[in-house]
């Protein structure tokens, strides 16, 4: 249950009596509003917060009753660098007059001891919520969703702010940040426990050399992931609004600064691994060992709602440093109340006595969590955030559904602004496409294709299929993280909206209705494979050079690895050289089908060839980076598919003739290639399958489309029941194909591409053979039309067959099947 801020106060603690003849003097000097004539004061001290003593001052003038707070040091000697008064109110005005980050308004700020012994500020009550235990009995579980979504809102708004912009430059030093404090929190152990009071434990000693040994190397920049760090974000540090389940007050901001960001997260977060309890527990179990209460996300859904509103990176690979971290500061804090109980000057009450007892359950559940092999997946998990339980139909009625896959309602809304897109704007342009592509003129660009792209791009609609953890990384090296607005949306459309593979599916699969589509949004193959290996493997310089126009859609690119004369299924056996000479590799070698390399826009080659013939067999490759106008680059001719050249995008028989680039072309170093390709492929792979399910749905509706029109000998085809079986059967394959799409695109964001490469290999195999045999029927339908270019179906049925080779034949992706089905017999 929540607690009305209002019904947080004790009475008066006599230690902490004010001088309330001074503290009125000041107040009506200083406060602005504050009632001038003669009032009633009552002062009553808020329970909750060990740290700065806080009073709730209620203000009677006889007319109203006004409310504010006062937060002042505790008395007593203080250790160094603790209660620091003045700096909480500095980061609060600040906040307060240049950002949205929800706050309580401060009005004055009083160094003179004078007034009522100790500095003090004094800021606006808020009236509403305060949720004291993290599991928030007495809720909904969509209450509960809600109000950890809002949590990772409110903590992702503090560290999208800009400290340079807001005069907090010098608020803090931003590298080193979690040395730093691991030295601080270090020292404050000792300090707090010099007498053994409480008890010096020596696992705290052995963690401080863990963390200082395992401190991430993130910790040492000055940019990246550093920024505001609030130091105690915790849910009963926010405020509620009291019928609304938004944040409306950050409180508690003495140990704010400017540093590593992550910690923040982490420390949010250990509710998850250990309860706070003050009295006599034996068991601290955090809810991910006592079962997480229904409707509160997972740890990993928590932090995949923060990273998509920071756009950070996924931090599984330091998250164990940050977690004991977070421990090990919890210990020492602990500690340090415990002292102060000790020395009867704790300002929380009662709960300062368990202190000793936290500090050293702290200390075992930080190595207990070091200990675990596993403490996150490799990818953030594909979110159940904000799903509704309501399911938007294609004709946009509203059904109730659950299950699975259910799409959210950020990924309900860009499908239907897409589906409306594909029916105002690229049905109505196929044929015109369609006859430019077959005309004299067919190695150009209609001129609508482009003023499609700007569309796309102003309604929302560009780079969908850039998955969050990728747009991540560009988002760190490229943009400094300023593509935020206030409401903490991603306002750079280049980056994508910030979606997961799987929530890219139900868009991907849209585009895929139409073969003019997926270009027109910036999602066409091999361009978003290229963005994404420089996304992924790219330097800053490389991406500035070449990524970026291609998120813009300025140019457009090629893949060159399949080589006419080897079997090019096992890319070991690619023979293409690339050859170091001082500055320069000089390539050689000739490749086809090589993808969007016709087309006029084409201005990057990304291509695959040997570094070192005599490495180990998965070492020789390379891949490079090659501006497709270097001397020496030969377009030979298009290729044709069953007569289809798929102008102007086109696929190419390139020759590359001592074609020399600078060594800094080489993406991610010598022998890598293969590294490359295994991150290029698992999207990429998928991103295929769902436009054939796309294409699928396509043929099915033409088919039904027909067989409801044509009469043969006397009845509708729609009424012939071989027929009626046909069309059966095709729903039946296209559902249990679709189904198995998106569980892959599931496992690929869950598990990564490695763990997910068995499921990845099967969609790829099952998601053409299925649109093959529906295409076919579709064409069967429509008698000979079926089979000419007045329908789609043709051109439809030829991509999907050249989909059981590219990217790797079938008999490849069953091997790797039947490779890992023999594996698991074996375990
Ligand atoms: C339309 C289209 C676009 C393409 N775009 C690109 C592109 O942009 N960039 C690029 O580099 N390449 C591209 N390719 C090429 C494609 O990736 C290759 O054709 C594919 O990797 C197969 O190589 P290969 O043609 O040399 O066939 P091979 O390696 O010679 O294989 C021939 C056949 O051998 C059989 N086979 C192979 N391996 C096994 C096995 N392990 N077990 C049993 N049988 C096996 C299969 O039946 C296979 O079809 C494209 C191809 C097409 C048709």
């Amino acid at each position: 249950m929540a607690t009305r801020t209002a019904e947080m106060v004790d009475r008066l603690r006599p230690a902490y009596g004010l001088d309330e003849d001074a503290l009125l003097r000041y107040a009506r000097d200083n406060v602005p509003g504050f009632p001038l004539g003669p009032v009633k004061l009552t002062v009553s001290q808020f329970g909750h917060g060990q740290s700065n003593p806080t009073f709730l001052l209620q203000v009677n003038s006889g007319v109203s009753v006004q409310r504010y707070v006062l937060r002042k040091k505790p008395a007593g000697h203080l250790l160094e660098s603790a209660h620091a008064i003045e700096r909480e109110f500095q980061v609060l005005e600040a906040l307060g007059l240049h950002t949205q980050v929800p706050i309580p308004k401060v009005f004055s700020l009083c160094t003179d001891v004078s007034v009522i012994g100790t500095a003090f500020y004094i800021m606006e009550f808020l009236d509403g919520r305060l949720f004291t235990d993290p599991k928030l009995p007495g809720l909904t579980s969509g209450q509960r969703r809600n109000i950890y979504n809002e949590t990772a809102k409110a903590l992702a708004s503090i560290h999208k702010v800009d400290p340079d912009a807001i005069g907090l430059k010098k608020y803090g030093r931003r590298d080193n940040y979690c040395k730093r404090q691991v030295e601080r929190w270090a020292k404050q152990y000792l300090a707090s426990t010099e007498d053994g009071k409480p008890y010096r434990n020596p696992k705290m000693l052995e963690l401080i050399d863990w963390l200082r040994q395992h401190i991430p190397l993130q910790d040492s920049s000055k940019s990246v992931g550093t920024g505001l760090v609030h130091g105690d974000f915790r849910i009963d540090n926010l405020v509620f609004h009291p019928t609304e389940d938004r944040v409306i007050g950050i409180l508690d901001w003495e140990l704010s600064t400017l540093g590593n960001q992550m910690c923040d997260v982490a420390y949010t977060c250990l509710p998850y691994i250990m309860e706070m309890k003050y009295g006599d527990e034996v068991s601290y179990e955090g809810f991910e060992m006592t079962g997480i209460p229904e409707g509160i996300p997972s740890q990993a859904e928590f932090l995949t709602e923060y990273c998509i509103a920071t756009g950070k990176p996924w931090p599984a690979a330091e998250w164990k440093f940050y977690i004991a971290f977070s421990m090990f500061r919890g210990a020492s804090i602990m500690a340090g109340i415990y002292r102060r109980w000790i020395m009867g000057n704790a300002s929380g009450g009662q709960r300062a006595q368990y202190g000793e007892k936290l500090a050293n359950a702290f200390i075992d559940f930080a190595w207990g969590f070091i200990n675990l092999k596993s403490v996150l997946p490799d990818q953030p998990p594909s979110l159940a955030r904000d799903y509704s339980n309501k399911f938007q139909g294609e004709n946009g009625d509203l059904k109730v559904a659950s299950g699975r896959f259910l799409p959210s309602s950020q990924v309900l809304e860009l499908r239907q602004k897409l589906l409306k897109f594909m029916k105002d704007h690229i049905y109505p342009m196929e044929t015109e496409f369609s006859k430019r592509a077959h005309s004299n003129m067919r190695w150009t660009v209609h001129p609508e294709e482009e003023n499609l792209k700007e569309l796309a791009k102003r309604e929302g609609l560009w780079n969908l299929w850039l998955p969050l953890d990728s747009a991540a990384r560009a988002r760190e090296l490229l943009f400094d993280r300023v593509d935020f607005d206030s409401q903490g949306k991603w306002n750079n459309r280049l980056l994508g909206a910030g979606l997961s593979n799987l929530e890219y599916g139900y868009l991907c699969e849209v585009m895929g209705h139409s073969l003019s589509a997926p270009q027109v949004f910036n999602c066409g193959a091999p361009d978003t494979g290229n963005m994404e290996v420089l996304l992924r493997y790219g330097t800053k310089e490389q991406q500035q050079e070449w990524l970026i126009p291609l998120l813009e859609g300025k140019i457009r690119s090629g893949f060159a690895m399949t080589e006419p004369k080897v079997a090019s299924s096992d890319a070991t056996n690619i023979e293409c050289s690339i050859t170091r000479e001082r500055d320069s590799y000089v390539i050689n070698g000739t490749k086809w089908w090589t993808s969007g390399a016709m087309d006029p826009r084409c201005r990057l080659l990304i291509v695959m060839g040997k570094t070192d013939f005599n490495a180990p067999l998965h070492r020789q490759q390379s891949m490079i980076l090659v501006d497709i106008k270097t001397p020496g680059v030969h377009i030979k001719r298009p290729l044709l598919v069953f007569g289809f050249d798929d102008a102007p995008h086109g696929h190419a028989e390139v020759s590359f003739e001592n074609v020399r680039v600078p060594v800094t072309n080489i993406l991610l170093g010598e022998g890598r290639g293969f590294e490359i390709a295994q991150g290029r492929l698992g999207p990429g792979r998928l991103h295929h399958c769902m436009r054939t399910i796309g294409a699928a749905e396509r043929a099915m509706q033409l088919m039904v489309r027909r067989a409801l029109s044509r009469k043969v000998f006397g009845k509708l085809i729609a009424e012939q029941g071989s027929f009626l079986s046909n069309l059966a059967e095709c729903r039946i394959e296209l559902e249990r194909t679709r189904l198995l799409v998106l569980e892959a695109a599931d496992q690929l964001d869950r598990l990564g591409n490695k763990k997910a490469r068995g499921i990845i290999a099967m969609a790829k195999v099952a998601a053409p053979n299925m649109a093959l045999k529906v295409i076919d029927i579709a064409m069967q339908v429509h008698g000979a039309a079926g089979l000419s270019s007045d329908t789609v179906l043709a051109h439809l049925y030829a991509v999907a067959r050249t989909l059981r080779i590219a990217d790797g034949p079938d008999e490849v992706h069953l091997g790797t099947i039947a490779k890992l089905e023999l594996r698991r017999a074996k375990l």
